[in-house]
């Protein structure tokens, strides 16, 4: 049975999302079948469009033309320049893209680029991002977001939070709820087995016994030497700063940080043209480009579709693992 199409929702129309969705569908319409939820009115003309009625209908579209679902939004599409007016639809997109993929009428959720603080102004969007949002859509409470590439997989324990409030948020529990979700997704959506992961210090030099700062010998180590008892095949905590060059890659299949950066920095710096953002610990598959809007590009046809070609085919083959094809 042909799998199921992926829907792929717009994000913030004044960011490069809709031009990448013209330029991903010209690289991938012999090759899997996606449809954008979006207002057509906005996008840049690059490519034919089909409108669709139901998504069911994107799969035989695909070769013919973009794939579109229509929803009227009641802003413009001005690129690098986010219209208040189109706030509620982006998240509207995003809810309806998830409803489905909840319903098993699409395969994945793939989510182009949001404007987070855009979408606060705009709408009172209340969460960080993506991937509290969709969190919260589903009902579950625990996810974490990963990016991926062939490079590197990392995790950060703590996501879109100020620096100085990371010694805070991060908790013993965290720490174990974030290797239980990192574990079980690579197991059930990279098919590694036996999964190895790295956990990276919060301090520099991983606390250096103390002389660096104190949650390593007060909860960090103790933490991760239990659930090594309990089975997890981990190591750590490690020095962040030596923990991503290649020989050190090649001893573990993915690494957790402690915060955004430390993990985000490595991975975008080694790829960032391939890296793609996953959420596990949903019950569906969703992917996301690594980069964000990049309003100081959109509109002048430069943007590099990589990451998001990446994202919908990493979706794709979760997709195919999923169903056993
Ligand atoms: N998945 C998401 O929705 C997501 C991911 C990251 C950032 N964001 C949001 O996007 C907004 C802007 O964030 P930012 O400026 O930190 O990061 P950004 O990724 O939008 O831009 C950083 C730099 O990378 C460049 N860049 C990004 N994507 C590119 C592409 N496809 N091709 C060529 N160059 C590209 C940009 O031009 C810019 O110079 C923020 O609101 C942020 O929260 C959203
Ligand atoms: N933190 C990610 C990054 O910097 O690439 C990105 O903002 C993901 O956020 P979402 O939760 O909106 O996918």
């Amino acid at each position: 049975m042909t799998p199921l199409p992926i829907a792929l929702s717009c994000g913030e129309p004044a960011g490069v999302g809709l031009e990448l969705a013209e330029k991903a569908w010209q690289a991938l319409r012999d090759e899997l079948a996606f449809f954008l939820i979006a207002d057509p009115f906005h996008l840049p003309g690059g490519v034919p469009v089909i409108l669709l009625t139901d998504p069911a209908e994107a799969t035989a579209a695909m070769p013919k033309g973009l794939p579109v679902l229509p929803m009227a939004f009641d802003g413009n599409a001005v690129p690098g320049a986010p219209d208040s007016d189109n706030a509620s639809a982006i998240m509207d997109a995003i809810a309806l893209g998830t409803s489905l993929a909840m319903q098993g009428k699409v395969s994945a959720l793939c989510t182009a680029p949001i404007h987070k603080k855009a979408l606060k102004d705009g709408a009172g969007f209340g969460f960080p991002g993506h991937t509290e949002y969709l969190a919260h859509l589903a009902g579950v409470e625990n996810v974490v977001m990963m990016l991926a590439s062939e490079q590197l997989k990392v995790v950060p324990a703590t996501i879109h939070i100020s620096l100085s409030d990371v010694p805070k948020v991060l908790t013993p529990q965290l720490l174990r709820d974030t290797v239980h979700i990192t574990a079980r997704g690579l197991q059930d959506q990279f098919g590694i087995e036996n999964p190895r992961i790295a956990i990276a210090g919060l301090n520099p030099h991983a606390g250096e016994g103390g002389a660096m700062g104190m949650e390593e010998l007060d909860w960090i180590n103790e933490t991760i030497t239990q659930l090594i008892q309990e089975g997890y095949d981990l190591i750590g905590p490690l020095p962040a700063d030596t923990m991503f060059h290649t020989a050190a890659r090649s001893k573990y299949d993915a690494a957790i940080a402690m915060y955004h950066d430390q993990a985000l920095i490595p991975i975008k710096t080694l790829d960032f043209d391939k890296g793609v953002n996953v959420t596990l610990g949903l019950p569906f598959i969703r992917t996301s480009p690594d980069h964000g809007t990049a309003f100081d590009i959109a509109g002048q046809g430069i943007a590099n579709p990589s990451s998001l070609v990446e994202a919908l085919k990493m979706a794709a083959r979760m997709a195919r693992s999923k169903a056993g094809v």
